[in-house]
This record gives C-alpha cells, sequence and structure tokens, in this order.
C-alpha cells in the first residue's frame, strides 16, 4: 500500500485527489497539509508539517507557490519523492527542484494530463517545421479561481514550441496599447478567466492565407488527479533525479 501525504488538501484538486485515490486499491492518503486545519477528513491534517507523525511514501503537492518552498524542504529533509504540480513557481524555487533533484525523486510538470504532455511533444517538432512565415500565439482559458497566469501549462507549451526553433522566440504576456505592433521574434501568451473552466489551451499557428490551431481541453479536474496519482506511484521506488510524464508514458 503506497502512502500520500497530500498537500493543498482541501482545495479543488485536494478535495479531487482525494476521491481518485479512495477508487485505487493500492493507495492511500494518509496525511495532509493544509493552512487551514481540517478535522473532517479521515486522517490528520497538518498546519505544520513538522508535526507529521505517518510514515509516508510520495508527496503529492497541489498547493501555492508560497507554500511550495516549505514543503520541499520537507520532502528533502526526509529524503521523501514528490510530485510537484503547484504552477507559479518562482526561479528560485525552480533552481532549488534542479539541485534537489540530485537528493530525491522529483516528478514536476504543470500538468498532470498525457494530452497535454503529448501535444508539447508535438509541437516541438511542428514549430521547427513551420519556422518560417508563421506567427505563434497561445491563449489559455482557466475557471475565475485560478491564481496565476498564464497558466504553467501555457508556459510549459511556450518553452516546447521555443525547444523546435532555431530562433528563440520572446513572450509577449497579454497584447494592448496604441503602438504595440507585433514583431516577428515574439510569442504571444494571453490568459482568459471566466467560469469553472477546467483548462483549455490553444497554440495558434498563424501564417500567410492559412492558419493551424492545436487545441487541448481538460473537461474535469479529474484528469489532472489521475495523471497526478499515476506519476506518484511511478515515482515511488525511483533513484534520485527529475521525473515527467514523458517517462510514464514510455515506461
Ligand atoms: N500540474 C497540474 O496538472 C495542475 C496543477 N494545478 C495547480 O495546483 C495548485 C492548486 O490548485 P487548486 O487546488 O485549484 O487551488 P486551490 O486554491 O483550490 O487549493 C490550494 C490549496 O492550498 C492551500 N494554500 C494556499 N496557500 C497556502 C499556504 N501559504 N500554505 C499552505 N497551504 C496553502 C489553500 O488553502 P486556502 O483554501 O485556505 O487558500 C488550498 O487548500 C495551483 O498552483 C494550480 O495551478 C492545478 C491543476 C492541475
Ligand atoms: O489552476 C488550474 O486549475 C490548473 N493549473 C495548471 C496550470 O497552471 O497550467 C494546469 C491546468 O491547466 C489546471
Amino acid at each position: 500500500m503506497t502512502k500520500i501525504l497530500l498537500t493543498g488538501v482541501s482545495g479543488a484538486m485536494g478535495c479531487m485527489l482525494q476521491q481518485v485515490i479512495a477508487a485505487i486499491p493500492d493507495c492511500e492518503v494518509v496525511a495532509g497539509f493544509d493552512q487551514k486545519e481540517n478535522d473532517a477528513l479521515a486522517f490528520p491534517v497538518y498546519t505544520d508539517l513538522a508535526n507529521c507523525q505517518e510514515k509516508v511514501d510520495v508527496i503529492i503537492d497541489f498547493s501555492h507557490f508560497k507554500a511550495f518552498p516549505g514543503i520541499f524542504a520537507y520532502a528533502k529533509a526526509n529524503k521523501l519523492p514528490i510530485v510537484i504540480a503547484t504552477t507559479g513557481l518562482s526561479q528560485e524555487d525552480l533552481s532549488a527542484i534542479d539541485a534537489g533533484s540530485k537528493e530525491i525523486p522529483i516528478f514536476k510538470t504543470a500538468n498532470m494530463s498525457l494530452g497535454i504532455n503529448l501535444l508539447a511533444k508535438a509541437l516541438m517538432e511542428m514549430a521547427g517545421k513551420l519556422e518560417s512565415g508563421f506567427d505563434i500565439e497561445i491563449i489559455e482559458k482557466h475557471h475565475n479561481k485560478k491564481i496565476d497566469a498564464p497558466s504553467g501549462t501555457a508556459l510549459l507549451l511556450a518553452d516546447a514550441v521555443n525547444d523546435g526553433l532555431a530562433q528563440k522566440k520572446d513572450y509577449t504576456f497579454g497584447r494592448h496599447g496604441r503602438d504595440c505592433k507585433r514583431t516577428e521574434n515574439e510569442m504571444g501568451i494571453h490568459a482568459i478567466r471566466g467560469g469553472t473552466i477546467a483548462g483549455e489551451h490553444t497554440v495558434i499557428f498563424a501564417g500567410n492565407d492559412e492558419i493551424i490551431e492545436v487545441k487541448h481541453t481538460a473537461l474535469s479536474k479529474k484528469v489532472f488527479a489521475e495523471g497526478a496519482v499515476k506519476a506518484a506511484l511511478y515515482l515511488v521506488d525511483k533513484k534520485p533525479g527529475l521525473y515527467d510524464m514523458s517517462m510514464v508514458v514510455s515506461d
């Protein structure tokens, strides 16, 4: 039985993960972490990880960028594998993750769906072939409770496009103004927020007299929770290192 410590346990993704994990026979949530206490759950919820007494095999982190440094320090101090799904991380956090991957197994992706991770690979190839004559823009849509913009996934897709280009693009976040004509070396990234949209990402390649649009839609948060549990079960007996969804798919 794989024992999971769930961070952000009372949040939208934390609740979805509890449902998904309850339906899987070989894993269970043994402890939670959040900024508020929660006595309504079948396992203890800590507001300070130093108080966690349970034996844990792996951490799944869907929390908040402000909580991340403390959670990551706890994972390292206790040599625990960690699945990192939280977005909006700082450059400092990202450097700490790179360095930490020499000490513990880390699975990190801004999007736990299989579709987005396959799309990223396809975009890298497309970008290389459409290098000249196509302007590339990304539009992401999310629910009105999302904190960070653009989404981590939009950045992941933009980086994948750039990985396929010989001439890397600069990112333009949103566009407005009287004098802001598009230049050839920019990639626009645009964020829309509203209602309960689980997550939609469209990458547009706009050329002369033709347009290619590639779109991924998450129909609910369940797809992210299921991907995260798969990642946790994959990670639990791995050596220290940095892992991502492409490895789960090919394993
Ligand atoms: N990689 C992926 O596939 C996905 C990633 N995400 C990312 O996961 C994260 C969580 O998303 P979601 O569940 O929708 O967000 P929610 O805001 O619903 O949940 C976040 C949880 O973290 C808690 N929290 C906030 N600040 C702190 C803090 N300083 N210390 C401890 N706990 C804190 C919140 O508590 P409180 O309610 O009191 O604020 C809440 O319980 C986001 O970064 C999101 O972008 C989401 C979906 C998919
Ligand atoms: O906050 C969300 O909801 C999501 N966040 C992730 C992101 O920032 O890309 C992944 C997904 O799109 C849902």
